[in-house]
């Protein structure tokens, strides 16, 4: 549905995004994670083209390539990007919004009513914009995004400012996307919520994506253990670990589980056993915890 080849592109001598490729399917919830400057939204603007790379393509349904007008107006059809709160009229209601979404890209309003219901903006969609609160916009921001219904959504920091109960509305609609066979990015540094939702999560460094974590498909365990910084010395110095062992973040001990033999995987529990008032669990790598690995 989507495909990168070797997307390069800089400002002035500042190299973001370098030779990237992607290819991402209808029904994808896509995790994009970096720290901040690393070159998320750049990507999006490549995507979407409000930037051009200075090399590489983006392709839509094997198709469209962005190579005239006409192919332009063809994927903007199909893709929406979510608003800015700074792109929001003070003087309009969340209600009027909506309708300018729904009528520029989904063509009906019909939708409407459901979305609003479903995201709980009832009491406040009919009253202005610059009477609502940060939250309150953020969650119109997004349901512009459902009011206008695409194949392809780039959400950017979409969780920004929300409380617990809006993050979890807003992830069930997500989860909502993937049944109705969308493509959906969200670039995003609150991690562990994405493991709700997301198909795969990709980690940018350096212009290029350093990692991909699948979560539909096996995923290497390891033997976690929370333990301190002083403990992690001590144990190094008594004890020859694992290759490929991670300590992440002075507090995590990770150990992969698979490469090791029965006898060694139960030497290791037992071991590590012996840190009292700390959780042992056996299991894939966390988005918190890739994180941390790679970028901390
Ligand atoms: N218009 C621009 N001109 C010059 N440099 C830019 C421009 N836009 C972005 N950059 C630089 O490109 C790099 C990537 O920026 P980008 O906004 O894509 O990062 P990001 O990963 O989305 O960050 P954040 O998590 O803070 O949103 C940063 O170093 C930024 O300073």
């Amino acid at each position: 549905m989507l495909e990168l080849k070797k997307v390069s592109i800089a400002y002035k001598d500042k190299q973001v995004l370098q030779n990237l490729s992607l290819t991402a399917k209808k029904g994808e919830i896509i995790g994009l994670v970096a720290p901040n400057g690393t070159g998320k939204t750049t990507l999006f603007k490549v995507i979407s083209h409000s930037i051009k790379p200075d090399s590489g393509k983006v392709t839509v349904d094997k198709t469209y390539s962005y190579q005239s007008e006409k192919q332009q107006v063809a994927i903007h059809k199909q893709l929406t990007t979510f608003p800015d709160q700074s792109e929001l009229f003070a003087e309009l209601t969340g209600m009027d919004h909506l309708k300018l979404y729904a009528d520029m890209w989904k063509g009906t309003r019909t939708h409407i009513p459901t979305l609003t219901a479903s995201l709980k903006m009832d009491h406040y969609v009919k009253k202005k914009v610059k009477t609502y609160s940060l939250g309150m916009r953020q969650r119109l921001c997004f349901a512009m995004m459902v009011a206008a219904d695409t194949k392809i959504m780039l959400l950017d920091e979409v969780m920004n400012g929300l409380d617990v109960e809006n993050v979890a509305i807003i992830s069930k609609q997500l989860l909502d996307f993937k049944q109705q066979d969308k493509l959906v990015f969200v670039a995003s540094h609150l991690l562990e919520n994405l493991d709700l939702y997301a198909d795969r999560v990709l980690y940018l460094r350096d212009g290029q994506f350093i990692h991909e974590q699948r979560f539909h498909e096996k995923q290497s365990d390891y033997i976690k253990v929370g333990i301190k910084k002083d403990q992690y010395d001590q144990l190094c110095a008594a004890v020859s670990l694992p290759d490929n062992h991670v300590y992440l973040a002075n507090r995590l001990l990770c150990i992969p589980f698979d490469v090791l033999s029965a006898e060694q995987q139960t030497e290791w529990i037992q071991r590590l056993l012996e840190y009292k008032g700390t959780d042992l669990t056996i299991g894939p790598l966390g988005t918190l915890e890739y994180y941390e690995k790679f970028y901390a």
